[in-house]
């Protein structure tokens, strides 16, 4: 028997490989919904229809030749949040929607991560920025830019609990596998410094953002987490929609940087504004086509 491809993205990752194991330690079905209804996350119809899915996906690949060893399906549609409700229920906190802008669609996300959370990390980076840079267009290799003037880092998928945590949280907000995203970008922004309006997808036509094109597909989606609150300035600018979104201390700003064909959206020009006083960090998450890394 060989072991079908997870394709469910309505679930967190986590969920999937939790029914794709106890199928193989054949669990009774109902057993299992019941579990996951229990566990509060899911109704007992998403979870029925999670499984029944796992189920078809079995059966089929009992019937198929086996997958190439590496096989893994990303997700062909678009990564969204669920605005069905103004709160909306992440597996551990209760986040909040504070504004949405339809098209391109921007939201802006209350209590995304606690003020612990936010000091552990730039705790966690602690003196390991570097200048920032940008993808050179011409060979794709990161190169300081004078429209870039913070300093960043990264911070490495598995490389520290509270940050698979909250990676593991956005997975679940935007209803996209992690897999399908770059590690932590955090950018470090004292008086003064500033990232002027530029685009977050990667440009086919540049022959340096192809090869970064070549790892893990477009940037569907940005998340970009404010993990401090700024004195004055450094708001993120969206220039040609007039808006201006400030920095506070655990929301999470949210953008399409595509439409639903995964087609670069120009609407989506957006810049960190200088600094004027107090220091800003955030740490951005691109959601990517496709696997990343
Ligand atoms: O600093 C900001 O608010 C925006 C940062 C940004 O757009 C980026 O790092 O790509
Ligand atoms: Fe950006």
């Amino acid at each position: 028997m060989t072991t079908a491809p997870t394709v469910f993205v309505s679930l967190p990752v986590a969920w999937q490989d939790w029914i794709m194991q106890n199928l193989a330690r054949a669990c009774n079905p109902l057993d299992m919904a019941n579990s996951m209804a229990a566990s509060g996350q899911h109704s007992m119809a998403v979870a029925r229809a999670a499984i029944d899915e796992a189920l078809a996906l079995r059966a089929a690949a009992d019937h198929a030749p086996a997958p190439q060893a590496s096989a893994f399906v990303a997700p062909q549609q678009m990564p969204y949040i669920d605005l069905e409700r103004n709160l909306v229920a992440a597996p551990d906190r209760t986040v909040e929607v504070l504004f949405v802008l339809k098209q391109p669609q921007i939201i802006l996300l209350g209590n995304v991560l606690s003020d612990e959370e936010c000091d552990a990390i730039i705790a966690h980076c602690g003196t390991r920025y570097t200048r920032s840079t940008v993808t050179g267009e011409a060979d794709g290799a990161s190169v300081v830019h004078e429209g870039r003037t913070s300093e960043m880092a990264f911070i490495q998928r598995g490389e520290a609990e509270v940050a698979e945590r909250i990676e593991q949280r956005l997975a679940a907000l935007a209803h996209w596998p992690p897999e399908c995203s770059e590690p932590f970008q955090l950018q470090k922004y004292g008086v003064s410094q500033e990232y002027r309006p530029h685009y977050d997808w990667l440009d086919p036509d540049s022959s340096g953002h192809r090869s970064h094109l070549a790892r893990g597909g477009q940037r569907l989606a940005t998340f970009i987490l404010y993990l401090s609150d700024v004195a004055q300035g450094g708001g993120t600018v969206f220039p040609g929609l007039g808006l201006e979104v400030y920095p506070k201390k655990g929301n999470a700003l949210w953008f399409l940087n595509t439409d639903d064909n995964h087609q670069p959206d120009k609407q989506t020009l957006h810049g960190g504004a200088p600094v004027v006083s107090g220091t800003k960090i955030i740490a951005n998450k691109w959601l990517r086509q496709g696997r990343y890394g």
